[in-house]
């Protein structure tokens, strides 16, 4: 697969969500609080535009749970408490760029034996050297029992992400939220072009050579999408029965049912279920219905959901094209079939 495509590391810029390295200056660990708790909480149930993420409202102890004791959240979701301690991550997000890994983190994150850093650390690709200490004291304090976590989707394609998570655990859960790498390219140039409004078109960036019908496949918006060129890195180091691939599509129509997989997969009780989830007809997304503590309704913000730009139907069933052998390598390789092949159209 490497002389497939040979391609360099993935470029540093056009990031996914403000990263914790981004939020330096404000001493370990506080960024993440202080970030988590801004004041976009007027009730309005999304986080701001750009902070990918949702409401940083502060909760109270949800009902039922047994503050203080081992496994319980005892303080509730976002907040940090002041008690239990720091530890390392046992599982973490590591992919893929627009695939659904905000939603999915905050979905996990309802979970009351889960604690997760609301920014991304990108230690293993951008940060790594400042240290295990550094990475440690970004995450959230946890009781024994609980699972700290945290999410970075550009891990999944950065080379050397899989060799450092291995030497700091090598029992690590890996999760990747994987989407039809067409949409996700699609999804991926709206995020730049949000930001950039003056970059070429979709078509124009796709292609090498267009009359020949050359993909660009060192465009990262592409190039991320290459799920199998990308596995077999990881598959270097973690056997596949420590990885759990989520569906992106799923995510949305079945939120509950992509949640019993990973709850499973971490060995936690399915606690978030269908009641955790609502159909928000203006997102035109599933949110997260009213925790049990005080705190409104949640959706993810403006900067999850965009809408995508028309592109060329051509250009799309060339990249279909582009992708279907890498496709059906990657469902080799996991024993999944995600039925990219059979979907009608591209949002
Ligand atoms: N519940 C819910 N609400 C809103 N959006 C949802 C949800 N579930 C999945 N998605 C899809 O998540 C896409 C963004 O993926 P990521 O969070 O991985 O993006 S990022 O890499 O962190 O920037 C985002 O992509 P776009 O639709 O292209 O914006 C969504 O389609």
């Amino acid at each position: 697969l490497r002389g497939a495509g040979g391609f360099g590391q993935e470029p540093r810029g056009d990031t996914t969500e403000g990263a914790l390295g981004e939020a330096e200056g404000r001493g370990p660990g506080q960024g993440v609080a202080e970030l988590w708790r801004g004041d976009s909480c007027g009730g309005r149930g999304e986080g701001s535009a750009e902070d990918g993420g949702h409401c940083p409202c502060p909760r109270g102890p949800a009902p039922g749970a047994r503050a203080g004791s081992p496994g319980s959240r005892g303080g509730g979701g976002s907040t940090t408490p002041d008690y239990g301690e720091k530890r390392l991550p046992q599982a973490l997000i590591i992919g893929v760029k627009k695939g659904g890994t905000r939603a999915l983190l905050e979905a996990i994150r309802a979970h009351p034996d889960v604690r997760a850093v609301g920014t991304e650390p990108h230690f293993f690709d951008r940060n790594y050297e400042k240290g295990l200490e550094w990475y440690r004291n970004v995450m959230p304090k946890t009781l024994d029992g609980q699972i700290t976590m945290e999410k970075t989707p550009s891990y999944f394609v950065t080379n050397e992400a899989p060799r450092r998570i291995h030497s700091m655990a090598k029992d690590t859960k890996l999760i990747v939220v994987v989407r039809n790498p067409v949409t996700r390219a699609i999804s991926d140039y709206t995020q730049t072009l949000s930001k950039k409004p003056e970059i070429p078109t979709f078509e124009v960036l796709a292609f090498k050579n267009r009359t020949l019908g050359l993909i660009d496949a060192s465009w990262s918006a592409i190039r991320i999408g290459i799920y199998a060129l990308h596995l077999e890195n990881w598959l270097q180091y973690f056997p596949l029965s420590q990885i759990l691939f989520v569906s992106g599509e799923r995510l949305i129509t079945d939120p509950a049912g992509e949640m019993a997989k990973v709850q499973d997969f971490l060995g936690l009780k399915r606690i978030v279920t269908e009641k955790h989830f609502y159909f928000n007809k203006t997102k035109g997304f599933p949110c997260l219905k009213k925790p049990e503590d005080s705190s409104a309704p949640r959706c993810l913000g403006k900067s999850k959901g965009r809408t995508h730009p028309k592109i060329d139907p051509d250009v799309i069933h060339r990249l279909r094209k582009f992708y279907k052998p890498f496709n059906v390598m990657f469902y080799q390789m996991t024993g999944q079939d995600f039925q990219w092949e059979q979907e009608e159209s591209d949002k």
